[in-house]
């Protein structure tokens, strides 16, 4: 015969007011506490023995140890005042026997390992408070549900408290404002969708008040759509799991996005299906809209309400124009968020496993763009890039590499320097090849590498490991050299 499988009810218990008991003083005894520390009045711990976790609790006086076996009598004395217990010591018996007098008692009871003898069982947690996430398995795998916490933390943003706490305040005088509740629903959804969620997440409470009253002036009739915000984010080297929570947040809540063809679709696949998508270009030498453009078209979205996602390769601010985008954006009186993304140096050296210091080689990193001028020559100061003791990374450098490898040579490095070209680093077709100044112009043009890629010169290059690609469904890097 089988046994139905017990049937949970996840349920939001008060504990302010109330005591609970622990029985047991171990490891999982403090796993347990974590859990009513803060959220009860007082924590009652019986054990024999003492975790020095638990014992620094009740030092802050945050909780009484009674210190010995639990007795009978006792217990039932006590068990009346407990919003619940747990029963957590590793004697099977013990915690049978406190399992059987609070059901007697009908004091919820949490056997920690015989969910069969508990009246309920502990869900794991993530906690930003007040808003907090429960996640059960109903007790066929608390592995599991840790793994589900730990989506669900990534997912939350590290505020989220205070964004809720600044939405409780405002919901008294937003009740007197709109009587309906419909209408009151609309304006929540509305706030929670938008600017004004990111401005009360960042705990700018008068940005976030300002924006909700112009929310309700909309729902009166009394205005037009508030105008919009421009996200410059960083989208990283192309890897979809080095985006920043941050990133991956408001990629889900923008509009519209406008990205350039450094960013990889694996990453724009992670964009609200419903935003509009605009191909903005940038390629060497055929934009597919200049830089004014863009702007304007930023303008544009942004003054008639859009939540504007600026989507970047790398991070905006290193070699991505974002600061032009800023500053004529600020100009224009739209609010502007900047979130940073993996630069191409960083995510390049660390896919290819370079590191770009050292302590025995490398004291300095400097970056620089390889982009030539309209000439065809390259406006940078050699002197100072052509040095040992430091690692220079050149973005955008694959049409100019020869007078590069040449330019550092006539500056007294050696023509045995070591150089790497990367190509697509933490992408899934990465590449990475290898030579000296002297080699790598011909290395590369062999190996057929095309653009995007970054090249690292200098003495790191001989640290180069064979580290564990990053992109989970990738064989081994293409090699040559
Ligand atoms: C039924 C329940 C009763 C209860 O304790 O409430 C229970 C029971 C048992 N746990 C066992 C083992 C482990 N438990 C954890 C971890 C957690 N266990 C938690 C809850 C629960 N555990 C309840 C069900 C919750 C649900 O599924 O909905 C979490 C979620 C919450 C918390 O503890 O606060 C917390 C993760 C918190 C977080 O990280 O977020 C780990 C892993 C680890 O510690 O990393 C291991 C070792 C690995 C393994 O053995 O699986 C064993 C076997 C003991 C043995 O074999 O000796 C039993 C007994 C049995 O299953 O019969
Ligand atoms: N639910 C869960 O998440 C998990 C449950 N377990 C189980 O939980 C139990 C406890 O594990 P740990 O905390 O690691 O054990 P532990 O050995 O570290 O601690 C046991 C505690 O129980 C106390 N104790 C034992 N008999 C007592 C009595 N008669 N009266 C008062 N106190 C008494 C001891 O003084 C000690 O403080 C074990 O049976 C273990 O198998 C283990 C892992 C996870």
């Amino acid at each position: 015969m089988t046994t139905k499988p017990p049937s949970y009810l996840p349920i939001v218990l008060r504990t302010d007011q109330r005591d609970a008991l622990l029985v047991g003083g171990g490891q999982v005894a403090v796993q347990k506490m974590r859990l009513l520390k803060g959220r009860c009045r007082m924590i009652h711990i019986w054990a024999e023995t003492l975790h020095p976790e638990l014992a620094a609790l009740v030092e802050q006086g945050q909780a009484v140890f009674q210190q010995g076996r639990v007795e009978e009598e006792a217990l039932r004395a006590i068990l009346p005042n407990m919003a619940l217990v747990f029963a957590a010591t590793d004697d099977e018996t013990v915690n049978e026997m406190v399992a059987h007098q609070a059901h007697a008692l009908r004091v919820p009871v949490c056997v920690v390992d015989a969910p069969a003898l508990s009246s309920f069982i502990t869900p794991a947690l993530v906690d930003r408070s007040p808003v907090q996430v429960a996640i059960t398995t109903g007790g066929a795998s608390p592995v599991l549900a840790r793994r589900v916490r730990q989506m669900v933390e990534a997912m939350l943003p590290a505020r989220m408290g205070e964004a809720a706490r600044f939405m409780q305040k405002q919901r008294g005088w937003l009740k007197d404002r709109l009587p309906g509740m419909k209408q009151r629903q609309r304006v929540w959804e509305s706030f929670v969708d938008g600017p004004a969620y990111e401005a009360a997440l960042a705990g700018e409470e008068d940005r976030a008040r300002e924006q909700l009253e112009q929310l309700v002036a909309v729902a009166e009739g009394e205005a037009d759509r508030p105008q919009g915000e421009v996200w410059l984010v960083g989208a990283g080297p192309g890897n979809p799991d080095w985006l920043t929570l941050a990133a991956l947040r408001l990629m889900q809540n923008a509009d519209s996005v406008l990205y350039d063809n450094l960013v990889a679709p694996d990453v724009l696949d992670r964009v609200r299906r419903d935003a509009e998508r605009v191909y903005v270009g940038k390629k060497r030498s055929h934009h597919t809209l200049p830089q004014s453009d863009i702007e304007a078209e930023m303008l544009r979205r942004a003054k008639r309400g859009e939540r504007v996602l600026r989507l970047k390769g790398g991070d905006p601010f290193v070699f991505g124009r974002g600061g032009e985008e800023m500053e004529t954006l600020l100009a224009a009186n739209v609010p502007v968020r900047v979130v940073p993304g993996i630069t191409a140096a960083n995510g390049c050296a660390a896919a290819a496993g370079i590191p770009l210091t050292h302590r025995d080689c490398a004291q300095s990193c400097v970056v620089v763009t390889g982009h030539a001028r309209a000439d065809g020559t390259l406006n940078l100061h050699w002197p100072s890039l052509a040095r040992k003791g430091q690692t220079v990374v050149i973005y955008m450098g694959l049409s100019s590499m020869a007078e590069l490898c040449q330019q550092m040579q006539a500056h007294g490095l050696p023509e045995s320097w070591p150089v790497a070209v990367v190509y697509r680093g933490s992408c899934a077709d990465q590449r990475c090849v290898t030579g000296t100044l002297g080699t790598i112009a011909e290395d590369v043009r062999q190996a057929g590498l095309q653009s995007p890629v970054l090249i690292i010169v200098g003495e790191v290059v001989h640290h180069r490991g064979e580290v564990v690609q990053a992109v989970p469904d990738y064989s081994t890097p293409k090699e040559s050299a």
